[in-house]
């Protein structure tokens, strides 16, 4: 997978390069490039943004400066790729989302600043025949895109083949069955007078399977009901609502 983010803020992206991430593209894994969106201005001050048609509060992103970098950086053409714009306005980010991309050959991210990018960019690369999406991470305002790509990249990236360490880490995090993750522990067996629960010291697979997923059932119910809720009618067999 090749991935390319646009963003007045190039130092931003640096954790990229970083822990996991980082080895894995040292490994090959994927690749990432950076481009600085003032690359694109053709003036002295190196403009990207101006006044809001409409009036209104702050500043807007100027569709031609974005117009260029997106030709040069995401042409049209046979090889497919997604473009990705992070907005408090978008469809929410998931955990399916994250799977979903980590099938793409190419993820393009435009990181927008101020009140956002010129709606026309977004609807000139939709008719250029490039797939556009504009997500959420979550219900809450950042102050830019940036924080929002390094959120998405390091959830997709980690889905793909070779960056985690053990991908069975992948298959069995939380929301992987719909389910928040239950509680973890580690030695030592007790530590300022608490103790590991004993089903996890007792070596019954059988018998910590089923105490895991009680505590998994038990944490979603209390803080995402919604998940449940969202759960198809067969997920939950008889042990699981007797929970
Ligand atoms: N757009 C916008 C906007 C609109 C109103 C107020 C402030 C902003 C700032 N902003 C500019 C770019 C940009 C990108 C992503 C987010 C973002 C994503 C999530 N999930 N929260 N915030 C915010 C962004």
């Amino acid at each position: 997978m090749r991935i390319d983010v646009v963003t007045i803020f190039p130092a931003y992206l640096d954790p990229l390069r970083e822990a996991l991430l980082g080895r894995a593209v040292e490994r090959g894994l994927l690749e990432i490039a950076v481009h600085d969106l003032r690359r694109w201005t053709h003036d002295v001050h190196q403009a990207v943004d101006d006044a809001p048609y409409g009036g209104g509060p702050g500043m807007v992103m100027r569709p031609q400066v974005w117009g260029e970098a997106l030709d040069e950086v995401l042409p049209a053409g046979p090889q497919p790729a997604r473009l990705v714009v992070p907005t408090p306005a978008g469809r929410p980010f998931t955990q399916t989302t994250a799977r979903a991309w980590a099938d793409e050959q190419r993820l393009v991210f435009a990181c927008g600043r101020y009140e956002g990018i010129d709606e026309r960019v977004l609807l000139d690369a939709r008719a250029r025949g490039i797939e556009v999406d504009e997500v959420s991470i979550g219900d809450y305002v950042l102050v830019g895109g940036e924080v929002a790509v390094l959120v998405m990249v390091e959830a997709v990236a980690r889905l793909l083949p070779g960056v985690l360490g053990n991908p069975r880490s992948a298959a069995e995090d939380s929301f992987s069955d719909g389910l928040l993750e239950g509680p973890s522990y580690t030695r030592p067996e007790t530590w300022r007078e608490l103790a590991v629960p004993d089903v996890l010291r007792g070596g019954n697979h059988a018998a910590i399977a089923r105490w895991r997923r009680d505590r998994a059932l038990e944490r979603t119910r209390d803080r995402r009901p919604d998940l449940l809720d969202a759960l198809p009618p067969d997920a939950l067999d008889a042990a699981d609502r007797a929970v």
